[in-house]
């Protein structure tokens, strides 16, 4: 199912967005009609111009990509800094951004993904500003991005990559926020859950790098199956031309292995690290060879 948009007009203008005619039909829903308010009221607080010049003060970005696919640990890990999530509340009450980033990356992390979204999992883009400051690690901005100024905004915070939820976004979208992601010199990691979704993304062009999630974000469902049922159908030459990410869900070395057989060369892991009392050991064990 393609999510709807209540308003098309306010993602760009940033006027107030009409009265609610119905109701969101799930989570996904919710989350990006209250988006299309954010960013509308992000066009108020700042200009776009604006951003775009601060955008030239940060450090360019590192190589996401590369770091992924050079990654001493295989797969390699994008660990996740999120405190909470709508379906499960919070993580950890103790929740240091940087304490925690540090952790991930000496434990054996390639890559962090730093939730930005406040009102549904209490994140921030703040804290990608935080984790830049104490590690090395390139960083994705997970967020649930529907409109450029989100890029230029993750970019000025820090950011080396920037998702994007092909669930939330059409065809020429995807095309578009892709392109100004590469523009500003960032990767994409472009997230799908289903056959159709992934359909889609191959049809794109210049995706390198695909997500699948194994959660269900229209009603937080996770099979770690999902990972399977998609790669299984792939001929080589298309699993071949993409860096693919296994995304939720994963708690175990047998997960890792298990999505690995699947073709995955990458996993992303933020609930099951997050909640343990020492990060650091608890990356390790995930990372550690049978
Ligand atoms: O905490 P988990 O089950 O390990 O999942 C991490 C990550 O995959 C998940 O947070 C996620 C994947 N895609 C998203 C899109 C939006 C928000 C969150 C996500």
């Amino acid at each position: 199912m393609q999510v709807r948009r209540q308003s098309e007009t306010a993602r760009n203008k940033g006027y107030a967005i009409a009265a609610l005619t119905d109701a969101p039909q799930n989570i996904l829903e919710k989350i990006v009609w209250q988006k299309e308010r954010e960013v509308a009221q992000m066009y108020v607080n700042a200009s776009l111009d604006a951003v775009k010049s601060q955008v030239a003060n940060v450090q360019s970005p590192k190589d996401f990509y590369g770091s992924l696919q050079n990654s001493r640990t295989k797969p390699a890990l994008i660990a996740e800094v999120k405190k909470a999530s709508p379906s499960k509340g919070v993580f950890r009450e103790d929740f240091d951004p940087q304490a925690i980033a540090r952790a991930y990356e000496i434990g054996g992390a390639s890559c962090l993904s730093v939730l930005t979204d406040s009102e549904f999992f209490q994140g921030g883009f703040e804290n990608l500003q935080l984790v830049r400051q104490v590690v090395d690690l390139p960083l994705l901005c997970k967020e649930f991005i529907i409109d450029p100024y989100q890029i230029y905004w993750g970019r000025s915070h820090g950011a080396d990559a920037v998702l994007l939820i092909a669930a939330i976004l059409t065809d020429a979208e995807l095309t578009e926020l892709q392109a100004l992601i590469h523009q500003l010199g960032m990767a994409a990691l472009v997230e799908v859950h289903t056959q159709s979704e992934l359909d889609r993304v191959l049809q794109i062009p210049d995706v390198r790098l695909i997500g699948i999630n194994n959660r269900n974000l229209e009603n937080f469902v996770v099979e770690l199956e999902q990972t399977k049922v998609l790669m299984d159908r792939l001929d080589p030459a298309t699993r071949n031309k993409y860096l693919w990410v296994s995304e939720s869900g994963i708690y175990t070395r047998q997960d890792l292995d298990f999505v690995q057989s699947c073709g995955a060369s990458a996993v992303l892991v933020g609930e099951s690290l997050i909640k343990q009392e020492n990060i650091e050991e608890a990356v390790n064990n995930l990372l550690k060879q049978s």
